[in-house]
């Protein structure tokens, strides 16, 4: 049977936000860059564009922030605005599916205003060719009727800051990336970062952890506070029910457990692959679609929702002749690798032996 009847992105460790998460984040978001835990590169970058603009008196340059879910882009634009004591306007490029909808937007915002864009990549065409003129001249033409009769109605905008946000970096159209004077690449965080982002958040959420707590949701939180602060809400709940309501590393462990949550943060989806390739293919190389059908899921869902974090953590390999599991993947899960594959039988697979290291 399918581990996963329901929509991936319910999944306890999916990075993208569920409706839970969008009720709690507020609380949890950092509101200065001061507070804002990891990304240091970012942060000192970031700091010194607002800065400067402050010191000038001007808007600063459009800023462009990108990388995986949940590791705090939104949060960022939100302390962008409040440094520069700036109101925000939030919305998404899939919100914005006509020129009409980005006027109608770019011509109420007010001087000094910050924009945010989030899935800067999912906006329309035609929207993207005005965001052009309004990034590089504060200026749209706003279209008045159809046809041959139609004419275009310059509108003078206030200087604001675009913040856009995406995923997708490699999507977005030259000129619109060449708009954005300063860029932001977020990174996944560190385990000793996320155990900073748990503490932060249980002081916040009036949880009492101790510091191995921490370390052990940090340490199954795949990189993403957002998944650190899921993760945080679910331990909450057994220290709660079944404790005292203090989170140590004992309780931590066992209520992941029971959420499925292994210690490396992988699910049971992940897990339901790794077993398939390990147990039924030995190792592999073995075509994606056999894998898919071996766990009961779709391809894409294996290839989208699992494959990229088990490769990521390199107990997975994508190759030509198919998907192969690495040493740390048998280990992981216990095995012991039949000895003819790690032996050379599988040139890619025995180089991949030599390389891979449990983290
Ligand atoms: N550096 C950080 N320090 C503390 N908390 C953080 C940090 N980054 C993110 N968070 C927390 O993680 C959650 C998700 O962050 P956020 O919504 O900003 O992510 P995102 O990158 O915009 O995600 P998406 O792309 O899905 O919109 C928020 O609750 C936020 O408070």
């Amino acid at each position: 049977m399918s581990p996963y009847e329901s929509d991936p992105a319910d999944r306890i460790v999916a990075a993208s936000a569920d409706g839970e998460d969008q009720a709690v984040e507020a609380a949890l978001r950092p509101k200065l860059l001061d507070e804002f835990i990891g990304q240091e590169r970012v942060r000192e970058q970031l700091s010194l564009v607002l800065q400067a603009a402050r010191q000038r008196g001007t808007a600063p340059d459009h800023v462009l922030l990108s990388g995986p879910p949940g590791l705090g882009k939104t949060t960022l634009s939100m302390i962008i605005a409040a440094e520069l004591n700036a109101p925000i306007r939030i919305t998404s490029g899939p919100a914005i599916q006509h020129a009409g909808d980005l006027a109608a937007i770019l011509s109420s915002l007010t001087e000094g205003e910050v924009l945010f864009l989030d899935e800067i990549h999912r906006m329309s065409r035609p929207a993207e060719e005005m965001l052009y003129m309004a990034m590089e001249d504060f200026r749209v033409d706003v279209i008045v009727g159809k046809g041959p009769g139609a004419t275009a109605i310059p509108l003078e905008l206030p200087p604001f800051t675009l913040v856009g946000a995406t995923t997708r970096a490699g999507l977005l159209p030259p000129p619109l990336r060449d708009r954005f004077g300063f860029t932001g690449h977020m990174e996944f965080y560190a385990p000793a970062e996320l155990q900073r982002v748990v503490h932060r958040s249980a002081d916040l959420l009036d949880v009492e952890i101790d510091p191995a707590g921490a370390a052990e949701i940090a340490g199954r939180s795949r990189g993403t506070p957002r998944i650190a602060n899921r993760l945080l809400r679910r331990v909450r709940d057994f220290a709660q029910v079944r404790h005292d309501g203090v989170v140590t590393v004992e309780i931590a462990a066992r209520a992941l457990d029971v959420y499925e949550v292994d210690a490396r943060g992988l699910d049971r989806l992940d897990r339901a692959v790794l077993e398939a390739l390990l147990k039924l293919f030995g190792g592999g190389p073995v075509g994606l679609s056999t894998l898919a059908v071996a766990v009961g899921e779709e391809s894409e869902t294996v290839e989208e929702v699992a494959e990229p974090f088990l490769v990521r953590e390199g107990l997975l390999a994508r190759t030509p002749r198919g998907r192969i599991a690495t040493a740390a993947a048998w280990r992981h899960l216990g095995l012991t690798p039949p000895p003819q594959q790690g032996r050379g039988a599988v040139p890619a697979q025995a180089e991949l032996w030599g390389s891979a290291e449990e983290r």
